[in-house]
């Protein structure tokens, strides 16, 4: 039996969090079917309930998401939670058709891989979407381009997306052949917590069942011809790898939005437009239109990727109109503005 909490990283979230309990009075949390949830704990897997002051007073970003860690009341053969646990990140998504309510995916986490595919599924500006909502949630990135055995032009946009980001790892990989699986495997640390996020239909399961060595998951099969998968609602589920590697697998995500609370940190996820930034002659510049700006200065003087800025400025507009219907509508007229001025110049610029 595998149930023991310390192979689920209880010693990992106790160092973070600082926090000291009876190890029979804790779990960590596996799945949820809305109130219900299997919980992992050194009784094994149980089956808990909340408690009715968290039913009822909890919000849905309050109440247990898989990955937290939770207390619990074992009686039975299930549980009741009484408390989730502080924690130390979270990883969130805008909700389906909603603007700003945020849906937590998973909490608890270490790394992210992010997966898409070689094929038509390749998106650039989708990764730098998902690279900066994972450095806003403090979550260590990893990129898996998969489906390399069926695609064209594999090489150069594997290149492409290693260039535009130096300091995380980019693997080219086939889940169908195996291709880089032990490259995968060499990224995992045992104790600490991953999570895979993609498109539907990108390989996600197909990575799990490799990465468990048996069919864990079940893949979704549908043809492509009919071209929508057969997962309705979004599901989490949290796994143990043969290496004690915890790995989150979400499954049916077909768009991953901004959830940022903080529009500044999208600059981080550009390592460039980061480096040259240092030089600007004000600290918080926005490198939109200030003077002394090295980030401008650079794409005159050709130093800078104009596509890299250019994602930079598509990222921040959609950062700050999410931003918007949350925070200063004031400041966004205005940042929005000198946005579309500056998308100007450079078009312009571009004529030339
Ligand atoms: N040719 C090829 N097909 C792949 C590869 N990886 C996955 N597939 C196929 O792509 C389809 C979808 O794979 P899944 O693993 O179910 O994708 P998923 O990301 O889990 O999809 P959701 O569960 O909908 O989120 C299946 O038919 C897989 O066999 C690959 O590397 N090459
Ligand atoms: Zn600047």
């Amino acid at each position: 039996m595998n149930q023991n909490i310390q192979l689920y990283g209880w010693k990992h979230f106790q160092l973070k969090t600082n926090i000291s309990i009876d190890d029979n009075e804790i779990g960590r949390i596996r799945n949820v079917n809305k109130t219900n949830y299997d919980i992992l704990t050194n009784q094994g897997i149980l089956k808990g309930e909340l408690t009715g002051q968290l039913l009822f007073t909890a919000s849905n970003e309050e109440r247990p998401q898989t990955g937290d860690w939770v207390k619990i009341m074992p009686f039975d053969q299930q549980c009741i939670i009484t408390e989730v646990l502080t924690r130390y990140n979270q990883l969130a998504r805008k909700e389906l058709g909603k603007k700003t309510d945020k849906q937590i995916l998973a909490t608890n986490i270490n790394g992210a891989f992010i997966v898409q595919g070689l094929d038509r599924d390749f998106n650039p500006r989708r990764l730098e979407r998902m690279l900066t909502t994972l450095n806003d949630a403090n979550i260590e990135p990893f990129i898996l381009l998969n489906k390399a055995d069926i695609a064209e032009e594999a090489e150069e946009n594997v290149q492409l997306i290693r260039e535009n980001h130096p300091n995380i790892p980019v693997l080219k990989i086939s889940a169908l052949t195996k291709e880089g699986l032990e490259q995968i495997e060499s990224l995992l640390q045992p104790q600490l917590t991953y999570i895979m996020i993609g498109s539907s239909g990108v390989g996600k399961s197909t990575i799990l069942n490799n990465l468990m060595h048996n069919e864990v998951q079940k893949t979704n099969t549908i043809s492509e011809a009919v071209g929508k998968g057969k997962h309705t609602t979004t599901s989490r589920e949290l796994f143990l790898l043969d290496n004690g590697s915890v790995l989150i697998d979400t499954a049916g995500m077909r768009e991953f939005g901004l959830a940022l609370d903080d529009i500044e940190s999208v600059t981080l996820s550009f390592d460039d437009i980061n480096q040259l930034g240092k030089g600007c002659r004000y600290s918080d510049c926005t490198h939109i239109d200030e003077p002394g700006c090295t980030v401008l200065e650079a794409i005159d003087k050709g130093k800078l990727e104009e596509s890299v800025y250019h994602s930079y400025i598509k990222l921040r507009s959609e950062a700050e109109h999410y931003a918007a219907s949350t925070q200063d509508k004031k400041r966004k007229g205005k940042d929005l503005s000198k946005l579309v001025r500056n998308m100007k110049r450079y078009n312009i610029k571009k004529r030339y």
